[in-house]
């Protein structure tokens, strides 16, 4: 099939990738010359594994091209899929502007009978307002797909070519069948149901992974003060088919582009037809605190005076295997730590540029290497659990810093680690 993707974010441009890595003509659009130039000459500006090298074989064999040029694509393809970004506008509902003015530009450009899909995350009626307004401005038939994406990052690739499932939201039964059909080498559980309903499954599928974590963060903050192990706990609670194993780590709170984008957007959602979504207003509530544990454990070991300490800060992304750094804990948790007069060393194995992107330059010493971020540090903050933190020699660490204090925000550690060693070690949800 001739398909066009428009947008080269995460989700544009995996599912791109992979379209075309099943056989089909993908065309990438995005209306940003720099990253479409940087993609005509192989580069990937995201970082996430194996995508590179699919991307580059996709395109060596033509079926995958990169172009700003919106409406010749649409033009030359049967389906098209809208993946622009809809970021949180300040009352936390979705902003809708980009996706209206993809929209808009796609019905300018219609030759003939398409299928228009959206992958972005989408508040419920969307799909049918994009009817309208595509219908207002052409007189060619189309029809409208809600299909939400459920790839993570860092995984992206893995999880487009192997999904759990593939949903699909239709009115129209040929409509489905055809996309139905483009996805069947990836998945059978394929699910297809009225528009409505799709796009509410992607949001009660956030909002419910996001709610695990809270829960177990809670569970967490409740172990430390009784003294039990949240891992174990999780182990023991995981086994249970019922509650399954995955998204029970405890930690510093969930972040990224999209948990916190979309318990927001869900809020909203439910506010808009009277309806108060209490549980997901206390998830949001509990994680935003929660980040905030690793500067209530470093006052209580300071006893309130962190002014002038060295604290030396593991891990910028929001998580490992990404250079995103959207709504990562750490931002909150290095402002707070600079605002309270700390001098703060920090680095990341790739997220660096782009978390100075965001916070800026000033203020923090950006360190090249783990041992160098914690090199005369009063302390040390695990933030993302990257593979190579994990490896680190410890006896050379403790050497490194000022003092042995280590707040391991993800419990990378394992008490038997430690053994051997000076650490004053503070994790999450394990006794001390
Ligand atoms: N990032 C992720 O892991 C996932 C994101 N999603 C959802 O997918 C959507 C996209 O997310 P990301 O890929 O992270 O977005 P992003 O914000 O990283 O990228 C969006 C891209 O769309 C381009 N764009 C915007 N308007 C355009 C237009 N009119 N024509 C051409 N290009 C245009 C922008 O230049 C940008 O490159 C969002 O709704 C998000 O919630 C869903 C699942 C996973
Ligand atoms: O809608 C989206 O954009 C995507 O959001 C998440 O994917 P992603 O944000 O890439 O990453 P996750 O692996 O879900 O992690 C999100 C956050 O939760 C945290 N987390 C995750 C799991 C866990 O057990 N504990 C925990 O604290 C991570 O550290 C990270 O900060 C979902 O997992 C995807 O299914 C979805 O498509």
């Amino acid at each position: 099939m001739n398909i066009t993707v428009i947008g080269t974010g995460y989700v544009g441009l995996v599912s791109g990738v992979c379209y075309a890595e099943l056989g089909n003509r993908v065309i990438c659009v995005d209306k940003d010359a720099g990253k479409i130039a940087a993609l005509q000459a192989g580069s990937i500006p995201i970082y996430e594994p194996g995508l590179q090298e699919v991307a580059a074989a996709n395109a060596a064999a033509g079926r995958l091209s990169f172009t700003t040029g919106l409406a010749e694509a649409v033009r030359e393809s049967d389906i098209v899929i809208i993946a622009v970004g809809t970021p949180p506008m300040p009352s936390g509902e979705a902003n809708m502007a980009y996706i209206d003015q993809a929209a808009l530009e796609v019905a300018e450009a219609m030759n003939g009978y398409k299928i228009i899909a959206v992958k972005s995350t989408v508040p419920v009626g969307t799909n049918e307002r994009l009817r309208e307004l595509i219908g207002s401005r052409t007189d060619e038939r189309f029809d409208s797909i809600s299909l939400p994406e459920f790839l993570r990052e860092g995984s992206a690739v893995q999880d487009t070519m192997y999904p759990d499932r593939i949903v699909i939201g239709a009115d129209n039964r040929e409509a489905a069948a055809t996309m139905t059909e483009l996805h069947k080498p990836l998945t059978d559980n394929i699910i297809v149901t009225d528009i409505r309903s799709a796009e509410m499954i992607k949001y009660a599928s956030n909002a419910f992974l996001a709610t695990k974590i809270s829960f177990i963060n809670e569970i967490a903050n409740i172990c430390e003060k009784v003294g039990a192990d949240v891992t174990r706990v999780a182990e023991g609670m995981g086994y249970d088919k019922r509650i399954g194993k995955s998204f029970l780590k405890a930690g510093i709170g969930y972040g990224g582009s999209c948990f916190p984008k979309d318990t927001r957007a869900l809020i909203q959602i439910a506010g808009n037809v009277d309806y108060e979504f209490k549980l997901l207003r206390s998830v949001v509530e509990v994680n935003q605190d929660q980040r905030f544990n690793v500067i209530r454990k470093l006052e209580a070991i300071f006893s309130g005076q962190l002014r002038g300490k060295t604290i030396a800060v593991w891990g910028l992304a929001f998580k490992p295997d990404t250079d995103d750094v959207r709504d990562s804990p750490a931002l909150e948790i290095i402002q707070y730590l600079v605002e309270a007069g700390v001098k703060v060393r920090a680095y990341d194995p790739i997220a660096t540029s782009n978390f100075q992107a965001v916070y800026g330059k000033e203020g923090v010493v950006w360190c090249g290497g783990a041992m160098e971020a914690a090199k005369g540090a009063d302390a040390l903050c695990l933030l993302t659990e990257w593979d190579e933190f994990a490896q680190v020699d410890l006896q050379e660490l403790q050497n490194t810093m000022w003092r042995a204090i280590l707040i391991d925000g993800r419990n990378v550690f394992k008490e038997e680690d430690l053994l051997g060693t000076a650490f004053i070690y503070y994790s999450v949800g394990r006794p001390a």
